[in-house]
């Protein structure tokens, strides 16, 4: 089973490029831009990734990203991230960023766009492997700020293949962001966000109806309203589930509780992901075996969850069309 899962053309549609990044690169790019760390060593960091909530692993992401100055480190962290991605049978990442953490500390737009964007082209080049880009807004900051961060993005508006909204998500609805969001889909950016990770149902709700998004991060909240699960399924709506993270973040106790198994039994369209790396225990492949484990899953659900991925991915049709055909091939 690991051999098929690491062959099988996986396409990971929630990512957050900044928590990709591993201990190891933090002290080569803490030293490279003299930024102190507040861990003594690599398996120092590590250990301290033992968090109790969304919150306490958010405090460690914002403080992580501050070896992050130049250019050349956003490029050095998504190409990083992208060939461990390619090694374990990766096809297509989908990357979420959060430039209003990066503005806060005197990193501007361009010098993120800059490098990313470089990263990008190498990937498709040197591995072949595809991208999309997701510029997500902070909710627990204010709309006018995510409002700001849009216009500011003016330049780079067609590199964008969709906006997302992230961060700490109680007490922060996606109503507080509709306006933004409306602004979003006048200039014909796609939309997604995180919501139901910790936030109840009503969040989804509110995704759909106020931010029209057509993928829901997380969502694994929705079992708790059987209305909401239904009009998910009548609608097709996408769940980007990521199980290591859930575990992780204390979502579920384990991963043998997941609702993964009743989320696919409801006929929801269901995807799997590795949202923060670096800092929840694993990749795609990673994800994928232990699941495998906790839940039993076969070689056919497999293929499905990598299938589903593919029908949703914010790819060209001739892309898609490839991706397709690299499923087909593998099994
Ligand atoms: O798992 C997450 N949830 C919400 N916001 C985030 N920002 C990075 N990772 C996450
Ligand atoms: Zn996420």
């Amino acid at each position: 089973m690991h051999d098929f899962l690491k062959r099988l053309p996986k396409v990971e549609l929630h990512l957050h490029i900044e928590g990709s990044l591993e201990p190891e690169l933090m002290f080569a790019l803490a030293e490279r831009n003299g930024v102190a760390l507040p861990y003594a060593s690599v398996e120092e960091a590590r250990a301290a990734y033992d968090f109790t909530d969304l919150q306490s692993f958010l405090d460690l992401y914002y403080q992580g990203m501050s070896v992050l100055r130049t250019a050349e480190d956003f490029h050095d962290l998504a190409m990083d991230y992208f060939r461990r991605a390619h090694a374990e049978g990766v096809v297509h990442v989908e990357m979420h960023f959060d430039p209003q953490a990066h503005r806060v500390r005197g990193i501007e737009l361009p010098v993120v766009m800059e490098g990313l964007s470089l990263a990008r082209r190498h990937a498709e080049r040197e591995l072949g492997l595809s991208t999309a880009l997701i510029m997500a807004f902070l909710r627990d900051r204010d709309a006018s700020e995510a409002m700001a961060v849009l216009e500011e993005a003016a330049p780079y508006w067609e590199m964008l293949d969709a906006v997302g909204l992230d961060s700490a998500e109680r007490g922060n609805p996606p109503s507080k962001f509709t306006e933004v969001f409306e602004r979003a889909a006048r200039l014909g950016i796609p939309r997604v966000a995180h919501a139901g990770e910790e936030g109840p149902p009503e969040y989804i709700r509110e995704a759909l109806d106020l931010l029209d998004v057509c993928r829901i991060d997380h969502g694994v909240r929705c079992l708790e309203d059987p209305e909401l699960v239904a009009r998910l399924r009548d609608e097709g709506v996408v769940l980007t589930v990521c199980p290591l993270s859930n575990v992780r973040l204390k979502v579920v106790e384990r991963l043998e509780a997941h609702p993964l198994p009743q989320l696919l039994e409801a006929g929801l369209r269901i995807t799997l992901n590795s949202d923060d790396p670096a800092y929840f225990g694993g990749g795609m492949l990673d994800n994928y075996l232990a699941c495998q484990r906790a839940f039993g899953w076969d070689e056919a659900t497999f293929i499905q969850l990598a299938g589903t991925a593919i029908e949703a991915a914010f790819v060209s049709d001739q892309r898609r069309l490839a991706l397709r055909r690299r499923l087909a091939d593998s099994v």
